[in-house]
């Protein structure tokens, strides 16, 4: 990854922004890495950085108070930028590390795909690949590196458990079959899954079933493939970098394909975004012709609507979540408000209640709308959508849903509440 570019390397000293920070960074097309400011210097020296920047604002608080850059460090003589005070400039990095230090501003989306692939190209050579895809951004991503990579040698394996929104399955048959060509094993495990999951309510024993089951299905299918050399992960940067205050790695829990690697014998894990953030591995996904329908997908639960689907999961009720869910998201794209929300979506809560239709009386479900706010998804607010257009949404799902006569709107922010209810 640095090899061919210039490096700056961040260190952070226990600063909430430095992620930020490298955002601003590599905006300019600059490559950086972060490191916590303990870092020993022969992994510094590793990335051949040109230059450093100390990250530690003053907007963190205490927190970095006393903390000095290891002396070690300071006698490598790197041309150091020290960001005392917070917030910081984009002009102030672009003179630092343009006019200053003469870096090359060539790290582009474009030159990420062409190195990669070819990377990818020499590592794997005639060998196969499997990639389990959910259709999220990360895996898609991946699948169309490595399909540009290396074609048909890649095998991506979609697990349909039931519990996807409406018209995923399709969509990614249409766009990963269909328009890339790629070979792609679609496996409806629905019955397989609502099977294990009757009469089970409780929310921590029904993710653990689900990846279970999951596991079970995928490798099912991975050895009905035969020999298979590498498997792909879709890891991010923020799953693998090191903060600089707790000096803890925190390494992304792939909780449905958790084991995998463990159970198949694969020669190696091919990690092609890892050193990326969420954002460039969307622009990497529009650059090479994936809809946004998938880069722009929102944050989606591994287990799926199980988590939104309270109580038991029935075939009925996630019928009746995925097209309520489904009417919230096309109001939402109607009318432009999915730019004022990060995430939203509907929920089935368990609750029944007494509504009228025709001067009958009806009993049937209470569905929630949740729409948040939050750039990081640790706190999150409530969106400030339009009552009226609340009103509206709530009157369609309640007319056209059979067995839903009710429609809230849940107003609670993160914490105490989470984003999803499960
Ligand atoms: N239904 C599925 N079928 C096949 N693979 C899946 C499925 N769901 C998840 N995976 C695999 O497990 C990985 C981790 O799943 P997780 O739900 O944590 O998504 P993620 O980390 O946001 O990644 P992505 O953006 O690819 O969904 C995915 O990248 C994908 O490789």
């Amino acid at each position: 990854m640095t090899d061919k570019h210039d490096c700056v390397v961040i260190l952070d000293f226990g600063a909430i922004n430095a992620q930020m920070l490298a955002k601003a960074v590599r905006q300019l097309n600059i490559y950086c890495e972060v490191l916590p400011y303990t870092a020993a210097t022969d992994r510094i020296l590793a990335l051949q950085p040109k230059a450093l920047i100390l990250q530690r604002g003053e907007a963190c608080g205490e927190r970095t108070l006393g903390r000095e850059l290891p002396p070690e460090t300071a006698a490598l003589g790197l041309p150091v930028l020290d960001m005392k005070s917070s917030p910081w400039e984009e002009a102030d990095l672009k003179a630092f590390l343009v006019k200053e230090c003469k870096m090359g501003q060539d790290w582009t989306t474009e030159a990420f795909i062409e190195e990669t692939v070819a990377a990818l190209r020499s590592e794997i050579q005639d060998k196969k690949v499997l990639l389990a895809m959910s259709g999220g951004v990360d895996s898609s991503v991946c699948a169309a590196l490595l399909h540009r990579a290396v074609g048909s040698q890649l095998t991506c394996v979609f697990v349909d458990h039931g519990c996807m929104r409406k018209d995923e399955p399709r969509q990614i048959e249409e766009v990963f079959r269909g328009q890339f060509g790629m070979n792609l094993v679609s496996v409806n495990a629905e019955d397989r899954f609502l099977e294990r999951l009757k009469g089970v309510t409780d929310p921590e024993m029904k993710r653990k079933i689900i990846g279970e089951e999951f596991i079970r299905v995928f490798e099912e299918e991975a050895r009905k493939l035969g020999e298979l050399d590498y498997f792909v992960q879709g890891t991010i940067y923020p799953d693998i970098i090191e903060s600089g205050w707790d000096g803890g790695k925190s390494v992304k829990a792939h909780h449905n394909v958790g084991g995998l690697p463990e159970r198949i014998d694969f020669k190696g894990i091919l990690e092609p975004v890892k050193y990326l953030f969420k954002d460039e591995v969307r622009r990497v996904g529009e650059a090479m012709g994936i809809p946004p329908v998938i880069t722009r997908r929102q944050p989606f639960p591994g287990p799926g609507l199980a988590v939104r689907c309270l109580g038991e999961l029935t075939r009925e009720k996630l019928e009746i979540l995925r097209e309520a869910d489904a009417i919230f998201r096309e109001g939402m794209d109607e009318k432009g408000y999915g730019d004022h929300a990060s995430q939203f979506f509907a929920v089935l809560t368990n609750v029944q209640s007494v509504g009228v239709t025709n001067d009958e009386r009806t009993y049937g479900y209470v569905i929630a709308l949740r729409a948040v706010l939050t750039t990081d998804f640790m706190t999150a607010g409530v969106a400030d959508l339009p009552i009226a257009f609340l009103t509206e949404v709530a009157a369609k799902i309640a007319v056209q849903v059979q067995g839903v006569n009710r429609v809230v709107y849940d107003i609670t922010s993160k914490p105490p509440a989470t984003i999803e209810w499960e």
